[in-house]
């Protein structure tokens, strides 16, 4: 099954003062989510990663633009059958269980509403999936560590069968020891269930480890996109840079040319600008940076969307 995201946009309506105005959180995004592939959504807060992740989740409509399902034929799912296949992990495991079921509640209520059997065999079949013990079936969320709270969300997210992962910011929540034991997870997951996975982080160094491809996102739009590890060591957008700079990973440190700039918050995006959005904190924008800029071919399969790999700007 294979996920195409084209020209998604996302407006929000947002009061300034007296006056209404529309924010848009997502601008013209598109990309594919391909079976065995992990793609990381990589941007800072308020970048769009959450209101992407909903709206392929159908927990929000697109303002403007498509999301179509296709099975290995090519042929378009059905719009009920949507949800048996897309499913979503949460940031915070707590507030995404409910507290007063059990494990095997939360597990055979998602089989059977996607038309599966859900005996206590197959409830266990699926804990086993995710590395846990069977004998977890019987316990509530309150009585699990963070990390086996999030495991049991990865396998409710696999009950109906699903062949497309969106996970938003999974680990982040979850003690430093243990985020690299469900990352890991999601990884095997992936390749033995062949899996689609979206992973939303803001933490480039998880992002290049655990997936195949990188789309950075800033203020709503892609600036840049391309393999991962092309992505992280030769990022060629500013924002990128600046990105990578800031990045804990011992590998990207000091390498990019992000002088006197600091991860700071998302001023809101003007819809009548069509010109790049990181200008005002680009060290290198010039006048023409207020010019709609296209995406141009900085290496194999990797695209940033600036002026400064346009020839003759
Ligand atoms: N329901 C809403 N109403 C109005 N504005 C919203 C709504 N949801 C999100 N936004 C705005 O849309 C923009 C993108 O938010 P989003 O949560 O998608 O970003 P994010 O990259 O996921 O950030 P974070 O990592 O902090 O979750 C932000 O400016 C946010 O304030």
């Amino acid at each position: 099954m294979t996920v195409e995201v084209t020209g998604l946009v996302k407006d929000y309506p947002i009061r300034s003062g007296f006056r209404r105005a529309t924010l848009r959180a997502v601008d013209d995004v598109s990309f594919t989510l391909t079976p065995g592939r992990t793609l990381a959504l990589v941007g800072e807060s308020g970048s769009g990663k959450s209101t992407i992740a909903k709206v392929i989740a159908r927990l929000e409509a697109p303002t403007a633009g498509g999301i179509t399902l296709t099975d290995p034929d090519g042929a378009r799912v059905p719009d009920r059958r949507y949800r048996d296949h897309v499913q979503m992990v949460f940031q915070d495991p707590f507030a995404s269980l409910n507290p007063f079921h059990t494990v095997e509640h939360h597990l055979t209520r998602p089989l059977r509403l996607h038309g599966h059997r859900a005996t206590r065999e197959d409830v266990e079949r699926l804990l086993a999936k995710v590395n846990l013990p069977g004998a977890l079936a019987d316990r509530r969320p309150h009585e699990l560590s963070g990390g086996q709270r999030q495991r049991v969300a990865i396998a409710r997210a696999l009950a109906p069968g699903a062949t497309t992962v969106v996970a938003d910011e999974p680990v982040s929540m979850l003690d430093v020891s243990i985020r690299l034991g469900v990352l890991r997870l999601l990884s095997r997951l992936q390749r033995e269930e062949d899996l689609a996975i979206l992973y939303i982080t803001h933490d480039l160094a998880t992002a290049r480890h655990f997936s195949d491809d990188i789309l950075v996102l800033y203020r709503g739009r892609v600036v840049e996109r391309g393999p991962a590890d092309e992505v992280i060591l030769r990022p060629k957008h500013p924002y990128t840079r600046l990105l990578a700079a800031a990045a804990p990973d011992p590998d990207a440190r000091g390498r990019a040319p992000a002088s006197g700039l600091e991860v700071t918050g998302n001023p809101p995006v003007r819809l009548d600008d069509p010109g790049c959005t990181f200008r005002d904190r680009c060290p290198l924008a010039t006048p023409v940076c207020t010019q709609p800029v296209a995406d141009h071919r900085v290496g194999s399969g990797h695209h940033a969307k600036c002026w400064l790999y346009v020839d003759g700007a």
